[in-house]
């Protein structure tokens, strides 16, 4: 599953022109397992945004290869979405069926089986007409992940995955990673946990805003960067407008 690699070229993300990620060049590889990690504020989130093209760019550019809009599979902070709303289990993970059955077609006898199976996979067999106000935080991480392997994404964005979930979880959940990655899919996960990103990321993009360091986790995950990364933070200046802060990284 081959998308050609994401390369970004002196990307700047900007709210209201204060940068929240700035001059940020580099390549996630096709077929590649990155953790995109740093401190609260630090831009990740944003950066993922802004590669599933729901954010602009204030500058630079981002070449997807051969990824469009509809291979992208997002999964945002547990934090942003709603639970209250009453709909099932089964439902949620059909929503991953979207590009097969349009906006208004019906749902294929095979997209049901393949929903049944996407829920077994992350060990929810049975529970599709369960609402999903009903679930724990860990059991609906695992409906969100069920409704990725629907989806089938060439490019998966996971925000924060296993935030707030238990270690059972997230040891099935981070196999379902793997998978992925065997499969030759391209995955990048904005994470805090620096031991599960050692044992499991190949690529670590350390991201202060600017980039601290990006490549093989073992040469970017180092003692040094972290402290750089956190001074960094630090020294945050929320009221800077993005061309000062081009100006000062031009000087
Ligand atoms: N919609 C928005 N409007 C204005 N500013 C925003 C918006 N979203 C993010 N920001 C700002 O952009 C900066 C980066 O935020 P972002 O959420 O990307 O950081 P993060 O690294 O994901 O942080 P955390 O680890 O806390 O989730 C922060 O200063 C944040 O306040």
């Amino acid at each position: 599953m081959t998308t050609g690699g994401i390369h970004l070229q002196d990307v700047t993300i900007a709210f209201d022109r204060h940068p929240a990620v700035h001059h940020l060049n580099g390549s996630f590889a096709s077929g590649s397992l990155t953790a995109i990690v740093g401190p609260n504020g630090a831009g990740k989130s944003t950066l993922l945004r802004a590669l599933m093209h729901e954010l602009p760019l204030a500058s630079g550019r981002i070449d997807r290869g051969h990824v469009v809009p509809t291979d992208i599979g997002y999964l945002p902070q547990a934090a942003d979405i709603d639970r209250r709303f009453p709909i099932t289990v089964g439902d949620v993970v059909l929503l991953g069926a979207w590009r097969q059955t349009g906006a208004f077609h019906a749902v294929s006898e095979g997209s049901v089986s393949e929903a049944r199976r996407a829920l077994s996979s992350v060990g929810l067999t049975g529970s599709e007409q369960r609402l999903i106000g009903t679930l724990s935080a860990g059991q609906f991480q695992r409906v969100l992940f069920a409704r990725l392997l629907l989806q089938n994404a060439k490019l998966i964005l996971l925000d924060e995955p296993f935030t707030a979930i238990d270690a059972r979880t997230t040891h099935d959940l981070l196999h379902v990673v793997r998978c992925w990655h065997q499969d030759g899919r391209t995955v990048i996960a904005v994470l805090h946990d620096v031991e599960q990103v050692r044992a499991h990321f190949p690529q670590t993009l350390l991201l202060a805003r600017e980039p601290i360091a990006w490549g093989p986790t073992v040469t970017t995950m180092t003692a040094d960067n972290l402290l750089r990364a956190r001074l960094m933070a630090e020294r945050w200046d929320e009221t800077a407008a993005i061309c000062d802060m081009l100006d000062q990284s031009a000087a």
